[in-house]
């Protein structure tokens, strides 16, 4: 994807979501989020209200101990989901600090609810939690984390040259 590109998906993901609305991913590549990416969790998120929900199945490509997900995958997922909420903030951040509480294994094959939200904003800074829950809901993993907002120059970064 060249700049022109981007800024022009870029705008287009950053228009108001309406309550409810399935959110677009980062881009196509995306490893939390990518439909294109073969090695991604291919995460489906939508608004509720000020969060944003997602629903997850982790499998054998998520493997760590036998049957169970790496942690670096659990904290893909919920890394991932914090960067829906720029959807609702309205406008790019980077995470610049990352904490899970892993609270039981995840297990592999298994349905689990995810949700996320912002705690509080100061300046460039972005405070949010989310949380990971079985169907019954008690509680897998939780994760709180800084996002630092960026201009969008911040990508030029990863960029082809
Ligand atoms: C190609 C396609 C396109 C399509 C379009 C879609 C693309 C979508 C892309 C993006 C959307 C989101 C996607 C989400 C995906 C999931 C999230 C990720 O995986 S993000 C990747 C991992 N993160 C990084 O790669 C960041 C790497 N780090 C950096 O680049 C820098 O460190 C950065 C930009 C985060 C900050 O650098 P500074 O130089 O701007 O900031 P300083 O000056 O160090 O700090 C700013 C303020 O923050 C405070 N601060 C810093 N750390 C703090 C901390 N731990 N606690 C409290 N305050 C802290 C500092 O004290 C300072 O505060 P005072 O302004 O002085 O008041």
């Amino acid at each position: 994807m060249n700049r022109e590109e981007f800024l022009a998906s870029w705008n287009e993901k950053f228009r108001p979501q309406e309550d409810g609305a399935q959110l677009p991913p980062h881009h196509h590549h995306c490893l939390g989020c990518g439909p294109d990416n073969p090695h991604g969790h291919h995460l489906t998120v939508h608004r509720r209200g000020e969060e944003v929900h997602a629903t997850h199945i982790f499998d054998e490509r998520h493997v760590g101990a036998p049957g169970i997900a790496h942690g670096g995958a659990v904290a893909t997922v919920l890394d991932d989901l914090f960067g829906y909420l720029l959807y609702l903030t309205g406008g790019p951040a980077v995470t610049r600090q990352l904490e899970v509480l892993y609270a039981s294994p995840v297990i592999l094959g298994t349905t689990y609810r995810l949700a996320a939200r912002v705690l509080r904003a100061e300046g460039r800074k972005l405070y949010v939690e989310a949380d990971m829950r079985d169907v019954e809901g008690s509680l897998v993993a939780s994760a709180a984390a800084l996002f630092l907002s960026v201009d969008v120059t911040h990508f030029d970064q990863g960029m082809p040259r």
